[in-house]
């Protein structure tokens, strides 16, 4: 069963954190979109050219598989906005973390990065897209870490403390 989920929008850092928050926990680390090119052998890009609701199709499929596994998982943007994957992840018993960030701060660090994320041209569309989902996201998660103003590390940080606090005595050190 996996552990901790990261939630949040394009760019709220789920891909950075996750391996960082795995090797701090001592978890495997799993990245959702990366599964999906791996079991599909297609890209991202390549599964939205079948249409968002393909990709979406195979995005739930590969997600009922990584669930079952014991580590840590950051998801894709967009997969809480299906209701049959905010069933499935809020019954999966796992801490769901919803990494937070301001629209300024998410534009700026998707100009950083290479990935292409085929829902997200301009940064009107980052304003609507975020605001429509903004509900979805609190509908899974049992944590929010606002993430604007700190490294990767610091927000690392954050997330391992509350997690242990979250998880009562339990130290995934032992
Ligand atoms: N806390 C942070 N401080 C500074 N830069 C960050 C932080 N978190 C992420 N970034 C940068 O933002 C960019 C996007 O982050 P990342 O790919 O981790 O987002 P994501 O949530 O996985 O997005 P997606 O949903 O599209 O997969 C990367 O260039 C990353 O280095
Ligand atoms: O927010 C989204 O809808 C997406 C985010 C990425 O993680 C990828 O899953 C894909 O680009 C779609
Ligand atoms: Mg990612």
């Amino acid at each position: 069963m996996m552990d901790i989920v990261l939630t949040g929008f394009m760019g709220s850092g789920k891909t950075t954190i996750g391996p960082l928050l795995a090797q701090e926990l001592r978890l495997p680390f799993f990245d959702l979109d990366v599964q999906i090119v791996q079991l599909t052998g297609c890209s991202i890009v390549e599964l939205f050219e079948d249409g968002e609701n393909y990709f979406r199709q195979k995005e739930q499929e590969v997600l009922q598989k990584v669930i079952k596994q014991p580590g840590v998982l950051a998801l894709g943007g967009g997969t809480p906005t299906r209701p049959s994957n905010r069933e499935l992840l809020r019954h999966s018993g796992a801490q769901i973390i919803l990494l937070e960030a301001q629209i300024q701060t998410i534009w700026q660090r998707l100009q950083q990065t290479q990935v292409q994320r085929p829902l997200v041209q301009t940064k009107d569309q980052l304003v609507a897209l975020k605001k429509q989902r903004q509900k979805n996201y609190q509908q899974v998660a049992n944590l929010c870490v606002q993430t604007d103003n700190y490294t990767p590390q610091q927000v690392v940080k954050q997330i391992a403390e509350q997690v242990l606090i979250l998880r009562g005595s339990e130290n995934y050190r032992n």
